[in-house]
């Protein structure tokens, strides 16, 4: 039964003279990626050797200097990975593997056995801490809990003396810290930080779980900051968080979590992981770096990260997925559209030091998107962006009268297919419409000879199958005249507009005419070698239009 009553708000702690909210994030925490390990817990397949290396081969490339490669005790394939980094050296220098381990001897000294010859390691080993763990789980009381994680942390030591050739660090994580009074917590995470301070100088992390993520992340970052200013040998030990995503606020808890005063950061590439998965690295990284802040993680190559996260998870991307997902930098919306169009083009005439364009957080070739994917056409879209495409993918800049004309058409075609519309098929509608001529009304020459003020014009034309004579202020002017004359028609230049076209460009001239033919206008585009000729064949394409409409009339 759907009963909201079966359920009880979450108890935030009290600490009202907060510091966290006038915080602000300036550098990028020191990150852990967890995906060889919580990541592949949660799998439907966990991942093989082959997935695993080439996930760590990517997390390295990707400048992780911290990465938990899996739960050696747990499984073999997990045992085997570790001895296949250390024995096939695959682990650069700067780079520290994490391993993971329960507060259980024979747990422990397997690990010590997975990690024998590497450089440097973290050795991880948690125990849960919660009040429903505690009394439902493992049905001991505070000190009992509090025991399995000093006597963990004992072994941790003891083993470690065992393969002194390898600069150790030690871990501890309450598992479901926030579901646990944080007086408690502190207490316990204070003996385990005794028993290993004995060692002067050896690195400690702490690392604080939200294992399931239920409060909002102004209640984790309370307790955060309370944890922070409560535990005795703050300076001795590096604060990590490790949240996940059940209400999906899993990033901005880690966030809020840092301005309370974390250091380090575990999470996952795209947040994999357990249920909604974990705490996702390449957002809080992106977010980080949006707001100019170096997050000391290269996501240059978003693609490849999306292949190999899909290649080891075998798990779908979502399209709309923070930073990464395939539509989010792309604008359907016909206002949208124009915005980002003005906006960009603000910004290239500006030549502005900083990226601020409507609706694109950051400029999607960071990351190695394409512009291309920024304007697609539906129905929902404007003729800012029509307009856009076309200049985009075919060179072609139409004057803005012509915005709405052109806009109008690919309308028709989206609303009757329901459907997004191709860019080749808005260029297919745009030449139906524009440019389309019969082959009759081509222009296949021109004299013009200036004077008085006036030039006089002879034009070599298919369809007149002779020379036309005209006379005006201008050469699409003395073609007007000509065919009025020549068809006893009534025709009025509305709307002209020429300029070259882009560099590059095998048509050097683009003209763009709207006519009043007898009252009714029509327009037309030409592109041409020259800007006369362009001009001289857009009034002619524009002129064969009412022509063929009268013909039909007529018919
Ligand atoms: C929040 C997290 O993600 S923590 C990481 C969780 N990850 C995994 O569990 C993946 C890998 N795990 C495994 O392969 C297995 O669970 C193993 C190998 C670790 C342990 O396997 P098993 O001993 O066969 O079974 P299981 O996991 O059910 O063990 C539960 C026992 O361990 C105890 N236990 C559980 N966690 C811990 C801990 N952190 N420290 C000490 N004891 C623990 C339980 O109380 C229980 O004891 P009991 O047998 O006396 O009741
Ligand atoms: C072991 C801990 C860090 C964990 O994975 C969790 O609590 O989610």
């Amino acid at each position: 039964m759907f009963d909201h009553r079966k359920y009880r708000p979450f108890t935030p702690i009290r600490l009202s003279d907060r510091t966290w909210p006038d915080k602000q994030i300036t550098s990028a925490p020191n990150w852990c990626s967890v995906d060889l390990r919580d990541g592949n817990q949660a799998l439907i397949n966990p991942m093989n050797v082959e997935q695993k290396t080439r996930m760590f081969t990517l997390l390295v490339k990707l400048g992780f200097k911290e990465i938990e490669v899996g739960f050696p005790s747990a499984s073999q394939p997990d045992f085997d990975f570790v001895r296949k980094l250390i024995e096939e050296k695959l682990i650069p220098d700067d780079v520290c593997i994490q391993v993971l381990t329960q507060a259980r001897e024979e747990l422990i000294s397997r690990s010590y056995e997975a990690l024998e010859g590497a450089k440097q390691a973290i050795v991880h080993v948690y125990n849960s801490t919660s009040t429903v763990q505690r009394e439902q789980v493992f049905g001991l009381d505070k000190n009992g809990i509090k025991a399995i994680a000093v006597q963990g942390a004992k072994w941790v030591r003891e083993y470690a003396m065992q393969y002194p050739q390898t600069a150790w660090r030690f871990q501890y994580s309450p598992e479901s810290f926030t579901g646990t009074e944080m007086e408690y917590a502190v207490k316990v995470c204070d003996a385990v930080i005794e028993v290993w301070a004995q060692d002067k100088g050896r690195g400690m992390i702490i690392n604080l779980p939200a294992t399931v993520e239920v409060s909002t992340p102004n209640v984790f970052a309370d307790q955060i900051e309370w944890f922070c200013r409560n535990i005795k040998q703050r300076d001795l030990v590096e604060i990590s968080l490790h949240t996940h995503n059940d209400r999906g606020c899993g990033v901005a808890a880690a966030e809020l979590g840092v301005m309370a005063g974390a250091d380090r950061i575990e999470g996952t590439l795209i947040g994999n992981g357990e249920r909604t998965g974990n705490m996702d690295i390449v957002t809080m990284g992106m977010n980080l770096y949006s707001q100019g802040i170096d997050p000391e993680l290269d996501f240059s190559d978003i693609k490849e990260i999306i292949n190999v996260v899909e290649y080891c998870t075998e798990l779908p991307v979502a399209a709309r997925h923070p930073w990464a997902g395939e539509l989010v930098y792309t604008a359907f919306s016909g206002s949208h559209q124009d915005a980002i169009r003005k906006s960009i083009n603000y910004h290239e005439e500006h030549n502005l030091d900083f990226w601020e364009v409507a609706y694109l957080p950051i400029d999607p070739r960071d990351i190695g998107r394409e512009y291309e994917a920024v304007i697609r056409i539906n129905s929902q879209s404007g003729k800012g962006g029509v307009a856009l495409v076309l200049e985009r993918d075919y060179g072609i800049t139409l004057p803005k009268w012509m915005h709405a004309e052109l806009s109008k058409v690919v309308q028709q075609a989206t609303e009757t297919s329901g459907e997004e519309i191709s860019a080749k098929t808005i260029k297919a509608l745009f030449d139906q419409h524009f440019t389309a001529n019969s082959g009759q009304w081509l222009l296949n020459g021109y004299d013009l000879h200036t004077g008085d003020g006036h030039i006089s014009a002879q034009f070599d034309i298919n369809h007149s199958q002779n020379m036309l004579t005209g006379k005006g202020t201008g050469a699409v002017d003395a073609l007007c005249n000509a065919l009025a004359q020549q068809y006893c028609v009534a025709i009025e230049i509305s709307q002209f507009d020429e300029h070259s076209m882009a560099h590059g460009s095998t048509a050097h001239a683009q003209a763009s005419v709207a006519l009043t033919i007898n009252g009714d206008a029509y327009s037309a585009v030409a592109i041409a070698e020259d800007t006369s000729g362009a001009a001289l064949q857009a009034v002619l394409t524009a002129f064969s239009k009412s022509n063929t409409h009268q013909m039909k009339g007529a018919a």
